[in-house]
């Protein structure tokens, strides 16, 4: 095993690569690009790199399946970081294409909604081809398969591309949430600004189930930041619930919600406790009344006192 490698969904010049490159240990790693999110996260479970980055939600087109899923269904990983990223692409031709000669464009399954409206109004005939990557697809332009790309303004010089228009967004602020990936070890330790991030299997279906998983949460004052229902590939109308809720593992009211959830759904998988990206613990609202972990800890020595009879 290498721990100086970390693997990111490549090829050279992604937006996951500029991702991981924020990360300082960045410089002293050998970052090796791969072709997909799933060989990037394999290469981590069979010990060949010691993380993986990988893009997992966008805020415009929601989360990105492939990696949602690996982590639901895959052997497990855990995530340990998370990056933020904002995103504006450049549309990436050969030298000495104009807009008039683009008949086919093409960039990664996530890129397409956040440029629909840009591609409406700017290139209604052209067909759209999914890439495995926005490098990728850059690449496929350097070698004359396609006509543009759409992939960060950065990936031009690296294939040889003029970005030939830039700062394409549909949105404003648009971004892209990538996660760095190990084994699974110790979270690191609380910053007062962190993220837990699960799976959860729910049982027999019946009225109120979801409510139920909810109310795990809620009852301890645990503030979700998302929810997304995934398909476990069962067959129809199976799921599993990829959850992010604030807070560390280690913070009472976090784990007293886990364990809660443990006792009721047949699966919960623990994905990591890590510091929440672009936020410091002063941004984080206190706990609700009575979910602290000093209240936790009261409210058990007060059982304690009236299991030994001095209640
Ligand atoms: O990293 C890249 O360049 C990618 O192609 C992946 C990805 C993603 O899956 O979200 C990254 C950022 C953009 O939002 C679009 C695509």
């Amino acid at each position: 095993m290498s721990a100086s490698r970390y693997t990111y969904l490549g090829p050279e010049g992604t937006f996951t690569e500029a991702a991981l490159r924020t990360l300082p240990e960045a410089a002293t790693r050998e970052l090796i690009p791969m072709i997909s999110v799933p060989a990037a996260l394999d290469a981590v479970r069979t010990g060949d790199a010691a993380a993986a980055l990988v893009p997992i939600e966008n805020s415009v087109e929601g989360g990105v399946t492939a990696t949602l899923d690996e982590l639901a269904l895959g052997e497990p990983l855990m995530i340990y970081r998370e990056v933020l990223l904002p995103i504006a692409f450049a549309l990436l031709v050969r030298p000495g294409t104009g807009l008039e000669d683009i008949k086919t464009v093409t960039g990664h399954p996530v890129a397409q909604p956040q440029v629909r409206r840009w591609l409406a109004a700017n290139l209604p005939d052209a067909v759209w081809e999914s890439s495995a990557s926005n490098a990728d697809g850059a690449r496929q332009v350097q070698e004359g398969k396609i006509d543009g790309a759409f992939a960060g303004e950065f990936a031009a010089a690296t294939y040889g591309l003029n970005p030939l228009v830039t700062d394409i967004h549909d949105a404003e602020n648009a971004a892209t949430r990538f996660v760095l990936v190990g084994r699974p070890a110790r979270p690191a330790a609380p910053t007062g600004a962190d993220k837990t991030s699960t799976v959860i299997w729910l049982g027999d279906d019946h009225p109120g189930a979801l409510m139920e998983l909810l109310q795990e949460y809620a009852v301890r004052g645990v503030n979700l930041l998302r929810i997304e229902s995934r398909p476990t590939g069962e067959g129809i109308g199976r799921y599993c619930f990829s959850v992010d809720c604030e807070g560390h593992i280690s913070d009472r009211r976090v784990g007293e919600a886990l364990m809660g959830l443990k006792r009721v759904c047949p699966n919960v998988r623990f994905l990591g406790s890590y510091p929440r990206a672009g936020i410091g613990a002063g941004d984080v609202s206190p706990a609700r009344p009575g979910t602290s972990d000093d209240d936790f800890t009261s409210a058990a020595d007060w059982l304690n006192r009236s299991l030994d009879g001095r209640g």
